[in-house]
């Protein structure tokens, strides 16, 4: 049996197997430009953030209907229960979708239609979280956020991804400002290729309860150690962290010394059909090779139903929390 675990940094887009992409091309006329699976996979070779969403929003060409978003987010449910995640809360890019004239409600129906049914098919209990393109403007987010309105009640909070450097965390004061008034929660990327000064920044201006990657913090102590006091949650991404270049290879990854800073972090996959694994692949990935002991697997399953947005039923966050407390340890934590 796997660890149970949350995951707390998913971009369901990021979910999109080339098996998948090439049946969905196929049921939509669309033609990619790539031969088959085999040839599609090739191109996984990314030599930083900007080469891989490259790759991303082409792909997204495939994406075209309700049933198109709903067997995406299923097919990943899936993968994600077999690997012990019995809690998910996924991104999703609105306006890579709009911008192809896939109107919102295709794209949050189609997901919903899949979360909707997720504890009775699959043990795991969503939640739905709407990413702004920071490469894009601020008017645009704005009109995004305005956009989700009818949706706002499958829609527990907002993020902040795309290309990082240049488009720091302020340039979405005002969205940001628009999402908290409508009682949204806030996370943001930060930190993941961008400078630790966009981590405090998210933390200041944006208001973010939680921080995705948030990895360069390392380069600042008087960060980490807000962090560590504050109990500021950085959803890690340790193998996507490996495929973007921004570790050199995983036996450098922080994550030990963050751990032993103290500070909160958790293990999550990011994009798991572009990086080679999905949740509990990750886990496996940084036991193996980063030696860490049992107790601190355990810290960060219990760390991913911590960080969670479970405020609203405190009774299952508990119920998942006394499931890590109980968990044998055998070979696999996958
Ligand atoms: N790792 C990542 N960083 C920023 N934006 C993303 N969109 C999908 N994956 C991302
Ligand atoms: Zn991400």
């Amino acid at each position: 049996m796997p660890l149970p675990k949350a995951e707390l940094h998913l971009h369901i887009e990021g979910t999109l197997e080339p098996e998948l992409a090439f049946e969905l091309a196929a049921r939509n006329g669309v033609t990619l430009p790539y031969a088959d699976t085999e040839e599609l996979r090739k191109a996984y070779d990314f030599e930083d953030l900007q080469s891989f969403l490259n790759l991303y929003y082409e792909l997204m060409a495939v994406l075209r209907t309700e049933q198109d978003f709903a067997d995406l987010a299923d097919a990943y449910l899936a993968r994600a229960a077999a690997q012990g995640v019995r809690h998910a809360e996924i991104f999703f890019d609105p306006q890579a979708h709009l911008a192809r004239g896939v109107p919102m409600g295709t794209v949050v129906e189609g997901l919903w239609r899949a979360l909707g049914a997720a504890e009775e098919n699959h043990g795991v209990s969503t939640r739905l979280i709407l990413c702004f393109l920071r490469d894009e403007s601020a008017e645009s987010a704005l009109a995004t956020l305005e956009a989700a309105r009818p949706y706002l009640d499958r829609i527990t909070g907002v993020g902040l991804d795309s290309a990082e450097v240049g488009h720091p965390p302020v340039k979405f004061r005002e969205v940001y400002e628009a999402a908290a008034a409508l009682g949204l929660r806030r996370v943001a990327h930060a930190g993941e290729e961008g400078p630790p000064e966009y981590i405090t920044e998210a933390l200041d201006v944006l208001g973010v309860e939680r921080v995705d990657h948030g990895l360069r913090c390392v380069e600042d102590p008087a960060l980490v150690e807000r962090l560590v006091r504050d109990r500021v949650p950085l959803t890690l991404c340790p193998l996507s962290n490996v495929r973007l270049r921004t570790v050199d290879t995983l036996a450098d990854h922080p994550l030990p010394a963050m751990l032993d800073a103290g500070l909160l972090c958790t293990v999550n996959s990011d994009d798991p059909a572009y990086f080679g694994g999905y949740a509990g692949d990750n886990f496996t990935a940084v036991r193996r090779t980063l030696g860490l002991t049992e107790d601190r697997l355990r810290e960060l399953a219990r760390n991913s139903f911590l960080a969670s947005f479970l405020e609203d039923d405190e009774e299952r966050r508990a119920r998942y929390i006394a499931e890590v407390e109980a968990y044998e340890f055998g070979d696999a934590v996958s």
